[in-house]
């Protein structure tokens, strides 16, 4: 495993994040959205830094069951607060292909938001990659398969409390034990 971003540099980018989201939304009350399951680590640490009044929600958006490539992309509603008329920060652990983020901000806005901004940790830079942005990133990282701080593998790694990246002995050995 080849760590790529350590503790230190973590809390440094989140620090970071926080202080953009605060500038761009100064005292406007926010609904807060983490994309399960991802985020969970991430998001953790992003509001308790947040200043302005916050209503949390969450969503589950996965694509990556089993594997390192993306599949169909589902969306799960049913346990999120309602975001009518409010103002939605979303917030995921990575933009890869930018499906998850693009898909989540059509059904938000659908669903009566008055307006969607996004928030990664992560995001890839690579060639093929939606037309739609991330509005706050922490970090740009190159086209890898990384787990930890949120991010897994088969849901294994996500309790690490660095980004690395898996070495591809490693992703057979996993899929062996856990897959
Ligand atoms: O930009 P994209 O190519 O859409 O990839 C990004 C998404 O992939 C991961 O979710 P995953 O589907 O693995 O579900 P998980 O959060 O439960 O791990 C990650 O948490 C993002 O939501
Ligand atoms: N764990 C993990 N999940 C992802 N989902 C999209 N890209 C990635 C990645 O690089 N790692």
């Amino acid at each position: 495993m080849r760590i790529l971003i350590d503790e230190t540099q973590l809390a440094a980018g989140v620090a970071k994040l926080a202080r953009e989201i605060d500038t761009r939304y100064s005292d406007r009350p926010i609904t807060v959205v983490a994309v399960l399951t991802g985020s969970v680590v991430l998001f953790a640490d992003l509001i308790r830094r947040l200043s302005m009044p916050q209503r949390v929600g969450v969503i589950q958006a996965s694509s990556y069951r089993g594997g390192t490539q993306a599949g169909e992309l589902v969306i799960d509603a049913k346990m999120l607060i309602d975001v009518k008329d409010r103002d939605v920060l979303v917030v995921d652990d990575i933009f890869d292909t930018g499906a998850t983020i693009a898909k989540l901000r059509d059904e938000l806005t659908a669903m009566g938001a008055a307006s969607v901004a996004t928030a990664v940790l992560l995001r890839k830079v690579r060639e093929e990659q939606h037309s739609v942005r991330p509005d706050f990133v922490a970090f740009e990282i190159p086209d890898e398969f990384v787990v930890g701080y949120g991010l897994d593998y088969l849901d294994m790694y996500r309790n690490l409390p660095y980004i690395a990246v898996l070495e591809p002995e490693e992703i057979a050995a996993t899929s062996a034990q856990v897959g």
